[in-house]
């Protein structure tokens, strides 16, 4: 869908009315991304590919979806100028490389090192399926990436080539490893629970991470995928995993802060039989590392949020679920300075919906309407 350029770009699916127009954002507005709402974007996320090599259930289409065409796609230069005037005019404070799947961009740390001799001290970290990273953990480290986030579903390899759609279960494990040998820890592993798929592996899957000291996050499945399979009876919430959890280990709320994350932290103690029934932690039981949660559909997070979202071709979405795009890439392309970019940008995130593309918190509200673009094409 070509895009004009300055003016909110609807997505083309029915449903119900987009919102009305924007209020223009106020000359007296806060500096940096800020919205109507209080909140200040620094996280910026940017999605280096629509493409991807695996085909997760809760995310693509097992067959299908036609990638972006090569020149839609954000160019390395393109990306490093775009971040410059996030970080320099805007107050970007670290950088998310997300996709479709990074590693299958094959300028990868060419990009990494361009934005890293830019910024030298800007937290740069990226969220992969780990498939073929076991070859570039070091090149990347080398070339500045600070440190990784990756999706992990299972360690049987049925279920994770279920989940996946595709046989590389080796891969992403020699893939994790191989980031930690490489220095790119913290280490963060992101797993989905599908209900009677993965579920019921989780306190197996914990136990794992917890003794390679990886830090592993469960994820509610949101609405996001390309087959709109998800419900909101079927997903597992967060209730249900500390739940499954507790059969096992004790968690305690993490005493750090927040700080804006997705995640709620978990310090995890293993059960010790005899503690009281509440579950209160041992006194014996030492702190074996921390889990995360995150409750994006039942616990939403939306207030406290600080992210912006620069898809692959260039389009800022204020919001994961928001329904419409303002293309900056277009403009950038058309020979607009720095700052109209920058203006641009600013505009977009001035009318960032308060949570979940809307007015107000719900995921299953009547009136949400899933994006038409799956999370891969968004920039997860
Ligand atoms: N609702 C919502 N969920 C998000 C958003 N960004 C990420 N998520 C969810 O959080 C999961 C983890 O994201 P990651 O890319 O690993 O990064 P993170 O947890 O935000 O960041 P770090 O903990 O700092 O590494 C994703 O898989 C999404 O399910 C967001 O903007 N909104
Ligand atoms: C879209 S992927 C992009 C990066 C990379 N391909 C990966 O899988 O890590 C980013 C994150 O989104 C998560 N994700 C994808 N679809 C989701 C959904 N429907 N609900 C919740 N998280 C989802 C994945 O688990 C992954 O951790
Ligand atoms: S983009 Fe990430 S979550 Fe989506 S199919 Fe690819 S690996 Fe799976
Ligand atoms: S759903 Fe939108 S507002 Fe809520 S945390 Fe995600 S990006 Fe932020």
């Amino acid at each position: 869908m070509s895009v004009q350029l300055g003016m909110p770009q609807p997505r083309e699916e029915a449903g119900p009315a987009l919102p009305s127009v924007p209020a223009a954002r106020p000359a007296d507005a806060p500096a940096g991304l800020a919205d109507r709402y209080g909140r200040r974007a620094t996280d910026m996320r940017l999605s280096l590919t629509d493409k991807c090599n695996l085909r997760c259930t809760y995310c693509m289409p097992a067959e299908g979806l036609e990638w972006l065409a090569k020149q839609a796609v954000m160019t390395a230069e393109e990306i490093v100028r775009i971040v410059r005037i996030g970080v320099e005019q805007l107050g970007v404070r670290e950088l998310r490389l997300t996709g479709g799947e990074p590693l299958v961009r094959h300028d990868l740390v060419d990009i990494i090192s361009a934005l890293r001799s830019n910024h030298p001290d800007l937290p740069i970290s990226m969220t992969t399926n780990a498939v073929g990273l076991a070859k570039k953990a070091a090149p990347l480290k080398a070339a500045g990436l600070t440190r990784i986030n990756v999706s992990l579903d299972s360690l049987h390899e049925e279920t994770f080539t279920k989940l996946t759609r595709r046989p590389f279960l080796d891969q992403v494990l020699a893939g994790v490893d191989a980031a930690w040998a490489a220095g790119l820890g913290p280490v963060k592993l992101n797993a989905v629970l599908m209900r009677g798929i993965n579920d019921a592996e989780s306190p197996a899957l914990l136990g794992w991470a917890l003794d390679r000291g990886y830090e592993l996050r469960f994820i509610e499945q949101m609405p996001l995928d390309a087959d709109h399979g998800w419900t909101r009876r079927n997903m597992i919430t967060a209730a249900e995993i500390r739940e499954i959890l507790s059969a096992e280990y004790v968690l305690s709320a993490d005493p750090r802060e927040r700080d804006g994350a997705p995640a709620e932290r978990f310090e995890v103690r293993r059960r010790v039989p005899g503690l009281d029934a509440g579950g209160a932690p041992s006194a014996h039981g030492p702190v074996l590392g921390t889990v995360g949660i995150i409750a994006s559909v039942t616990e939403p997070f939306c207030s406290d949020c600080r992210r912006t979202r620069i898809t692959a071709e260039g389009k800022i979405m204020s919001c994961l679920f928001s329904r419409e795009e303002y293309d900056l890439l277009g403009l950038l392309r058309s020979g607009a300075d720095d700052d109209a970019l920058a203006r641009r940008w600013q505009d977009a995130m001035w009318i960032k919906p308060k949570a979940h593309g809307m007015d107000h918190v719900g995921l299953d509200a009547p009136d949400f309407v899933q994006p038409d673009r799956s999370m891969s094409a968004i920039g997860g």
